[in-house]
């Protein structure tokens, strides 16, 4: 799986060099839709978030119990998340171009960290989850060429929340959406919080599905800049 080293970094070892695009933004901002879109197109592979691992590991749900009971169960989703998400990043790619649902990055500087700074992940569980975090981002390289943030204001993602009414998340107030989006703002825009680790290109993605489309077409060249897709 591993073959070399670089830069003191387990490296896969791809024949040919491959475009890995992240697709971030809020909690409904519309990253499975824009990524439906773009699986249309031959030779991009796209990866969505494995939210049905999250929402059953062995019978267990911890995405839900993380919304029922934050602090006691933060640290459990966010274990499992990053798990999840590594093994999203480490798997090998089946065409030339990958567009994956958030990242690594967003579960630690945007979830982990919203848990911690509004006081319900305990200290300690925030410790252990960096210290994985930061052995996991030194130790091994996660590929990565461009950032799609999809722009959307909370009260959007209210909406559209509310319209695909996931049981787990009904509870979800709007303030928790303007605390995401804060971090997101201050993590790829004013890029004043945590390491970007790729160039930012910024969509807004207020508008309705058809104008989405479009602009997702707009942006083909840009997004895919440096493939031959
Ligand atoms: N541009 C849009 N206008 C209105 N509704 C949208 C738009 N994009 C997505 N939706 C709807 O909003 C909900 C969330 O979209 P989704 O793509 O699942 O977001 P995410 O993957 O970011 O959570 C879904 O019900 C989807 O059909
Ligand atoms: O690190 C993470 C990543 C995601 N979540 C939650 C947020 C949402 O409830 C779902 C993912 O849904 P999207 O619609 O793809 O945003 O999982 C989390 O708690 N921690």
């Amino acid at each position: 799986m591993f073959s070399y080293f670089s830069q003191g970094k387990l490296v896969r070892n791809e024949k040919e060099k491959k475009l890995v695009i992240f697709i971030e933004g809020n909690i409904a901002s519309g990253k499975t839709t824009c990524l439906e879109y773009f699986s249309k197109t031959s030779n991009i592979e796209v990866l969505t978030e494995p939210v049905s691992k999250w929402r059953n590991v062995r019978g267990h749900n911890p995405l839900g119990l993380m919304y029922q009971d934050p602090t006691r169960w933060g640290i459990t989703l966010q274990t499992y998340v990053q798990l999840t998400m590594l093994d999203r990043h480490l798997s090998t790619m089946s065409a030339p171009v990958r567009m994956m649902e958030r990242s690594i990055y967003s579960a630690k500087y945007i979830f982990v960290e919203n848990l911690f700074r509004s006081g319900k992940m305990p200290e300690v569980d925030f410790a252990v989850l960096s210290e994985w975090f930061e052995w996991i981002t030194q130790n091994i390289a996660i590929p990565v060429d461009l950032i799609v943030y999809l722009q959307s204001s909370p009260q959007t993602c209210h909406e559209r929340l509310k319209e695909r009414c996931r049981e787990e998340e009904k509870i979800i107030p709007l303030e928790y959406l303007e605390a995401i989006h804060q971090l997101y703002e201050d993590w790829l825009i004013k890029k004043t919080s945590f390491n970007v680790p790729a160039p930012v290109l910024v969509i807004p993605a207020d508008d309705d599905l058809q104008k989405m489309l479009h602009r997702y077409e707009e942006n083909r060249e840009k997004i895919l800049a440096g493939s031959n897709v």
